[in-house]
């Protein structure tokens, strides 16, 4: 029988970054959600304390959790899954495998391989913390994005493709388009989701939906993308 990672089913995910404060109420109503999983993760100012501290909490549910990696000192044991982002448009290598290949080298023989992917991502915003921090080319055309997802899925046959605008809701033909064209890579979209109809858009166009800023905006707007994420089959394979 072939390995499925825990992730290949997941159709919509909410983002919980530890910088940030969260109620217990209100973490509560996200893992209670129906939500097919939890990503903790954020681009600054994510420390080991504040790391274990959230995991900790969302250990009480159910609901899989798993941590997007994005500082070798956050990397923390106990998740069920773990993404290391290579970031593919910045021409600031470290993004790419620099700064991963440092945590490698400190972690190499303690990573749980088998629960461990990496994700190929295209920052598409350029107001974007991510994409300030890493001098993301934000601004690509059609074809350039293009290029970026065959090289991600055909030539690095990286497992997942995350088209991130983080804070806006972006170009849905383009990530559709990403989605025709992608072969064997899952397609994560995240960026922006901050009502059910925007949700349902996201989901015709990207295998998984990833909602995040909009769970600290307005809680109950982000629980309605759990149901409206389920009414949307994928439009892609
Ligand atoms: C036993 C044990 C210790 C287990 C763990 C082992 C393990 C899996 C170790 C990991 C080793 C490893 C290879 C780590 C890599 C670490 C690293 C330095 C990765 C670099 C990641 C990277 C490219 C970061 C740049 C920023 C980025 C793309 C972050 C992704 C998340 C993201 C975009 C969040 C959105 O951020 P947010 O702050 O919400 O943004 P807004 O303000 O715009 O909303
Ligand atoms: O915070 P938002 O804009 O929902 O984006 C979600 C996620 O893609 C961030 O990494
Ligand atoms: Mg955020």
């Amino acid at each position: 029988m072939e390995f499925q990672a825990i992730y290949e089913t997941w159709r919509h995910v909410f983002k919980l970054d530890p910088e940030r404060a969260i109620s217990d109420e209100q973490l509560d109503a996200i893992c209670m959600s129906g939500t097919d999983a939890v990503i903790v993760g954020g681009s600054t100012g994510v420390t080991f304390d504040n790391t274990v501290d959230l995991m900790s909490r969302i250990r009480r549910y159910e609901v899989p959790c798993a941590l997007e990696v994005s500082s070798e000192e956050a990397a923390v044991p106990g998740f069920d899954h773990y993404f290391i982002p290579l970031v593919l448009n910045t021409d600031r290598a470290e993004w790419m495998a620099g700064r991963q290949i440092g945590a490698l080298r400190a972690f190499g023989a303690f990573i749980p391989w088998e629960i461990t992917s990496a994700e190929g991502y295209l920052i598409l915003n350029g107001e974007a913390e991510a994409a300030k921090l890493t001098g993301a080319n934000a601004a690509l055309d059609a074809e350039s994005v293009t290029a970026h997802i065959y090289m991600a899925d055909r030539l690095m046959r990286l497992p997942i493709i995350y088209m991130e605008y983080s804070g806006k809701f972006g170009d849905m033909e383009l990530v559709k388009r990403a989605g025709r064209i992608t072969a064997a890579a899952r397609l994560f979209y995240g960026g922006g989701i901050d009502n059910a109809d925007k949700a349902r858009l996201a989901a015709e166009a990207a295998h998984t939906v990833i909602v995040g800023n909009a769970i600290y905006d307005d809680l109950a707007a982000a629980l309605s993308t759990v149901a409206a994420v389920a009414e949307v089959p994928y439009s892609g394979k």
